[in-house]
């Protein structure tokens, strides 16, 4: 039975969940598109670009910058070429402007306390993911780690929470998935896993309430109220 009493376990999301990354992702986007002789595009758009991990970032700033649609195998060519310079230019500048969100340190220690295991579960790519939470003194808090290519398919794909399901050996009553996108909530319902939406991220400038989470959130801390009594 789904209810917040059985819940020992939580996955959370990274990007417009824990951090805000989207400077640092805007800036090594516009250092891309910059090699391509393309002109920058602006923090608002990129926003809007992030969610479905690095590749899918890039394909869909190409495909703006030059006209070409995401799927022609012109675009899909200078999406090969361009990758590894996305990646080499945010591996350098993984939090130069990158900060974590109020409450999140607070919160998660008191989670940790109460005994709660915790996980990360992002599509960001898992070699940026270890740096990121280490940068920002997360590295003690969590006891599992997956980013975007750590399995075989990401979120919104349930295969990432079923892992930890088997992981830890938990019910899907047990587990709890916390995010600020559509595909965090689309994982949680596909894995029938609980889920909390928070409204301060990403989400492709989308109302997290449509995609119908067991709660939605306006700060990190107010997940307290479920959680912790
Ligand atoms: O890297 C992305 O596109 C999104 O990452 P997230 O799953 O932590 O939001």
């Amino acid at each position: 039975m789904m209810q917040w009493s059985n819940i020992s376990a939580i996955a959370f999301d990274l990007d417009g969940t824990l951090i805000d990354s989207v400077p640092d992702l805007a800036a090594a986007t516009n250092a891309t598109l910059a090699q391509c002789q393309y002109p920058p595009v602006t923090e608002s758009l990129v926003l809007s670009w992030v969610g479905n991990g690095a590749r899918v970032l890039m394909q869909r700033a190409l495909s703006y910058a030059s006209g070409m649609a995401e799927n022609t195998p012109e675009l899909q060519a200078l999406l090969e070429k361009t990758m590894p310079l996305f990646m080499l230019y945010y591996s350098e500048h993984l939090h130069t402007h990158s900060r974590l969100y109020s409450g999140v340190i607070t919160t998660l220690q008191k989670l940790k306390q109460a005994g709660f295991k915790l996980a990360i579960v992002t599509n960001k790519p898992y070699r940026f993911t270890l740096p990121i939470l280490s940068a920002f003194g997360l590295d003690d808090v969590f006891s599992e780690v997956l980013g975007g290519d750590s399995l075989a398919k990401m979120k919104p794909d349930p295969m990432p929470l079923q892992h930890l399901l088997g992981q830890w050996q938990l019910d899907e009553s047990q587990l709890l998935m916390i995010g600020d996108s559509k595909n965090d909530i689309l994982a949680a319902k596909a894995a029938n896993v609980m889920s909390i939406g928070l409204t301060y991220g990403y989400n492709y400038g989308e109302d997290i309430g449509l995609s119908h989470p067991h709660a939605v959130c306006e700060n990190f801390a107010d997940i307290e109220q479920y959680l912790l009594s």
